[in-house]
């Protein structure tokens, strides 16, 4: 081969695109899904101690990729503000990281449809004073930089100081290190820091108006189809109601999510 074949046959193998019926998802790398989360949000994602991505949103997406018929699922940690973005400018096909559908995300990225409506949980130590939402005047809250809690503590605590941090894990570790009274984070990733550290949750608000879902880049109509009809076949089988009761046991079980066999409210 010249050095001339060698460069044409370099060009030409990179340079391929695949028909849509070989991509009809239109993904980076067709037959694979890469996707964008957080490493310190445990049971939602989490990397477990061979540091591989798992957890209820980690579960129930390869699961859903899996009916798709994409069992090649790569997920890497990002700060969560840098998820949306990743997603929007197609370095990554989707986010997971128990990310609730906003009107103002939407302007950024397209959803799938909602799969987990719970909890933000103000976190706190025993010694704190913080006892409850209101009690947060005058001390300083932590929140993940970019969070539905971001949002809401800037509107609804304005009286609180507050320190942005880039992931869960630097705010515990301000928290437990005393500089900062309190922080603001989804109720079962709380739950999990109070049993690691011996923390306190001083109070829980509903965040049922922004369920999580699967974020796409906007424009994606057949991957967003095709996340919602396996989406929708995982509750249908129970798979959702299995994989729920494994990484969130005892907590209350939100019924839209269900079989419908086993909804007893409005269809
Ligand atoms: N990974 C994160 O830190 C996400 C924090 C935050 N999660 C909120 C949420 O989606 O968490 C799962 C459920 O409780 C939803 O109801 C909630 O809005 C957010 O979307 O901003």
């Amino acid at each position: 081969l010249t050095a001339a074949g060698l460069a044409v046959g370099a060009c030409s193998s990179s340079g391929t695109t695949s028909s849509p019926q070989e991509d009809p998802y239109g993904l980076i790398q067709p037959g694979t899904l890469r996707v964008a989360s957080i490493g310190d949000a445990k049971p939602y994602t989490f990397t477990d101690a061979q540091g591989e991505f798992t957890g209820f949103d980690v579960e129930l997406f390869r699961d859903v990729a899996r009916r798709m018929g994409i069992t090649d699922v790569t997920f890497t940690g990002q700060d969560f503000t840098a998820i949306l973005p990743g997603v929007a400018n197609g370095q990554f096909d989707a986010g997971v990281a128990a990310i609730g559908i906003t009107d103002q995300r939407r302007q950024t990225v397209d959803f799938s449809d909602g799969y987990l409506a719970g909890y933000l949980t103000v976190l706190t130590t025993p010694t704190s004073g913080v006892t409850s939402a209101a009690s947060l005047a005058g001390k300083r809250l932590g929140v993940v930089q970019g969070t539905l809690q971001d949002a809401y503590a800037a509107k609804n605590f304005p009286d609180a100081d507050l320190v942005r941090f880039p992931d869960n894990n630097a705010a515990v570790s301000a928290l437990n290190g005393g500089s900062v009274d309190a922080h603001f984070l989804d109720y079962e990733a709380a739950k999990s820091y109070v049993q690691q550290f011996g923390l306190v949750d001083a109070e829980d608000i509903p965040s049922f108006d922004a369920p999580a879902g699967f974020a796409i880049a906007k424009g994606k109509t057949a991957l967003r189809d095709a996340l919602d009809e396996n989406l929708h076949a995982a509750m249908e089988d129970g798979t959702w109601k299995r994989l729920y009761e494994k990484w969130f046991p005892g907590s209350p079980m939100p019924e839209q999510y269900l079989p419908s066999a086993e909804r007893t409210g409005t269809p």
